[in-house]
């Protein structure tokens, strides 16, 4: 399904179509996503297909195979970071031609804390430093690293950058990311009401232990079973 929604979003961002191609496709839509609205989740029950143990959030924007917004982001051990290799198209655009600034944020939010959860340290994010340094383009097969560079109490600060897989000594931007890791009592008022599809406790971590880095990436994780 996520495969079908980026090729929708795709599609959308780059047909030439006449209005009344587009409102014939735009019906057809509405019509195979209304059985899907009947029964719905709520907001605080996880889907059955994820897994925070293992760091599997199927609907995540960046890594959600579920998601047609998400590339989907997978990442790959890289010494003692990850990086993660990505090719961004129309849906991802700002400029003309470049991927859209608040786009590179999200991407490295979400490395630069994979980044912090490979070392055993998980933490929301308290901070996100982003400086673009060149624009960084559409279309053209990208690097994205992330590392942890400081560690003290709660917090975790992680370094990371985007470059092109041809040219990967030119950085195009560079982050750094504080992660805190909320105090007890902030972890229950925030995760306290969240459930598993079954009904199970959840405390909100993501594969907060270093042997996760596999499981962490919905792509080198074993597949989470389809629902029934
Ligand atoms: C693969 C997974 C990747 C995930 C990537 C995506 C992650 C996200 O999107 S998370 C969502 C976005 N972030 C948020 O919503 C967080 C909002 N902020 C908060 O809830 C809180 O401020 C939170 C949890 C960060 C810290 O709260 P709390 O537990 O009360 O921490 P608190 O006691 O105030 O501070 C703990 C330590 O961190 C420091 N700290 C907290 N916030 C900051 C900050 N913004 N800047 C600098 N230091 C900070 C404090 O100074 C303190 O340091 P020390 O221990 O040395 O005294």
């Amino acid at each position: 399904m996520g495969d079908a929604l980026r090729a929708a979003l795709t599609a959308a961002a780059t047909a030439v179509a006449s209005p009344a191609e587009l409102r014939k496709a735009a019906a057809a839509i509405r019509d195979a996503i209304e059985p899907l609205t009947e029964e719905v989740r709520s907001p605080a029950t996880l889907s059955p297909l994820d897994d925070m143990g293992r760091g599997i959030r199927m609907f995540n924007p960046v890594v959600g195979p579920g998601n047609g917004f998400a590339l989907p982001l997978r990442f790959e051990p890289d010494g003692d970071g990850v990086l993660a290799r990505a090719t961004l198209g129309p849906v991802h655009e700002g400029p003309p031609t470049f991927v859209h600034g608040g786009v590179s944020a999200l991407l490295m939010d979400q490395i630069l804390g994979q980044g912090a959860i490979v070392t055993g340290r998980w933490g929301m994010t308290a901070e996100l430093t982003l400086r673009y340094r060149r624009p960084v383009p559409l279309h053209t097969p990208l690097l994205l690293t992330s590392r942890m560079a400081g560690a003290a109490g709660r917090r975790t600060t992680v370094t990371g950058a985007i470059t092109t897989e041809a040219e990967p000594e030119v950085v195009l931007v560079e982050a750094m990311g504080l992660f805190v890791s909320p105090s007890e009592a902030k972890t229950a008022s925030y995760f306290g009401t969240v459930r598993t599809a079954s009904g199970g406790e959840t405390d909100g971590r993501l594969g907060h232990a270093r042997q996760d880095v596999d499981a962490a990436s919905p792509a080198l994780a074993p597949g989470p079973a389809p629902a029934e």
